[in-house]
Order: structure tokens, then C-alpha cells, then sequence
């Protein structure tokens, strides 16, 4: 069912969708010798919109240390910046929010622990999810993967289709991962998307700043066509 929600005078609003354009999670795998508040200033810079802090191999200090230093840049720029999985840290590093998938916590019990002001995005790969994510609380849902991935990997597909009933299911703001390159962005127009996620489309490529600022415009022209 279809929830109004949103942007009418005096409702709060935790995620606008002008900043889920172009969202971008962190991925160590292409540092070299930068630093990722180095890479993440370049994407900043570049037009990336939204940030996400995704670290899978880092011990709980060092996953806060630089945490921690990611939310100095973005705090700088004025850009959401999030945390993967952990509710815990986000609230105590004050980050903006959480993003959690369906093996974490349910989005009811991150606003429980992060309260009411900070944002929640949730992946949903089906309506149902979806469903069931707005219900709870979410702020954002991120949707894939739509394309072939080797970021990560126990990725599954989702379907255009699916993509699409997802975004006229829910109110909030609906975003693709998985996979995104500028070859592939346009392929994602007509759903109801209001932006994309990506990894390696950033970080791995050489001038990120260049990368983000194609992306954007590419990303700007997938949500209005
Ligand atoms: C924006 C966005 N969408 C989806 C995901 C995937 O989350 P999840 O299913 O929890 O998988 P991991 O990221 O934990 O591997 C995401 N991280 N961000
Ligand atoms: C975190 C995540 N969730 C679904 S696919 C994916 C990885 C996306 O990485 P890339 O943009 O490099 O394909």
C-alpha cells in the first residue's frame, strides 16, 4: 500500500532524493597509495552525493578509526554519510545513519537505536521487503544487484521488472546497485529510480573525481528520462 510521505511543510524529512542521485559506498580494494578520505573527498568533489562507509575487513577499531575520519570529509562537504551494517557504531561515531540488508537488524530496531533523527536505508529485493522496509521505518531502499557484480560476492540479480514494481510499491526514495558503469546507467531509465549506488564504477577508476561528475550527469538523465 502507498504511503504519503515526504516533503510537505513541517514533515520531516531525513533523505532528500536529490541526494540519492549518485551514492557512493567505499570499497578498500583500489587505495594504492591514497588514503579513502583522500578518494572520497575526489568523489565528493566530482559530484557523488551520498556516502556510504562499507568495510568488510577491517578490525572493529580501525572500522571506527577511519569511519570516523570518512565522516569528517563528508560532514565538510555537507554530504549524508552512512555506515554498513552497524547500527552500533553509527550511533556512536554520530554518523548520519545506517544501512542494513536482510540478514541485519530490522529497520525498527536500528530507529530504536539510533533514534528518530538519523536515516535508514534497507536493501529489498523484493516488493515485499520493500513493503515491509517502509512500514518499518526505512528512510531509503537500495535495490540489486541489477547487473552482473564482482564486488560482492553473494550478489543475486533483481529484475528490471522487479526494480520497477519496487519503486511504485513504496514512497521513499528508491535507489539501483550492482554493477553500474556509465555503459549501463541509461539502461536503468523508466523505473522510478531516484539514483544509483556504485563501487568499482568510483573507486576503482583511476580519476574519480572525472568518474563522479560522468556519472552524475549520466545518473541526472536516467532519473528524468
Ligand atoms: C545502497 C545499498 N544497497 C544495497 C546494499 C547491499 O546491502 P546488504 O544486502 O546488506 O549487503 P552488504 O552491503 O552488507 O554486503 C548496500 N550495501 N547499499
Ligand atoms: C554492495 C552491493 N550490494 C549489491 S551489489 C553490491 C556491490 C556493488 O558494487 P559495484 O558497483 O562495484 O558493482
Amino acid at each position: 500500500m502507498k504511503r504519503i510521505l515526504g516533503t510537505a511543510k513541517g514533515q520531516k524529512t531525513r533523505c532528500r532524493r536529490e541526494s540519492m542521485l549518485l551514492y557512493a559506498v567505499t570499497d578498500r580494494t583500489w587505495l594504492g597509495d591514497a588514503t579513502l578520505a583522500k578518494q572520497v573527498g575526489a568523489a565528493i568533489k566530482g559530484g557523488v552525493t551520498f556516502i556510504q562507509f562499507r568495510e568488510k575487513h577491517l578490525d572493529k577499531e580501525a572500522f571506527i578509526r577511519e569511519a570516523k575520519e570518512i565522516r569528517e570529509v563528508c560532514m565538510n562537504y555537507q554530504v549524508p554519510f552512512v555506515i554498513n551494517d552497524h547500527a552500533d557504531i553509527a550511533a556512536a561515531i554520530d554518523a548520519d545513519g545506517v544501512h542494513v540488508g536482510q540478514k541485519d537488524i530490522d529497520a525498527l530496531d536500528a530507529r530504536r537505536i539510533l533514534g528518530e533523527d538519523k536515516i535508514i536505508g534497507v536493501t529489498a529485493r523484493t516488493v515485499e521487503q520493500a513493503l515491509r522496509a517502509q512500514e518499518h521505518g526505512a528512510d531509503y531502499l537500495g535495490v540489486g544487484a541489477v547487473f552482473q557484480t564482482n564486488t560482492k560476492a553473494d550478489a543475486v540479480e533483481v529484475k528490471r521488472d522487479t526494480v520497477k514494481a519496487i519503486c511504485e510499491a513504496v514512497d521513499i526514495p528508491v535507489i539501483a546497485i550492482g554493477g553500474i558503469g556509465e555503459d549501463n546507467v541509461l539502461q536503468l531509465a523508466g523505473n522510478g529510480l531516484c539514483g544509483i549506488a556504485v563501487v568499482s564504477a568510483l573507486f576503482a577508476r583511476p580519476d574519480i573525481e572525472q568518474a563522479a561528475r560522468n556519472l552524475k550527469r549520466l545518473s541526472e538523465k536516467m532519473v528524468n528520462q
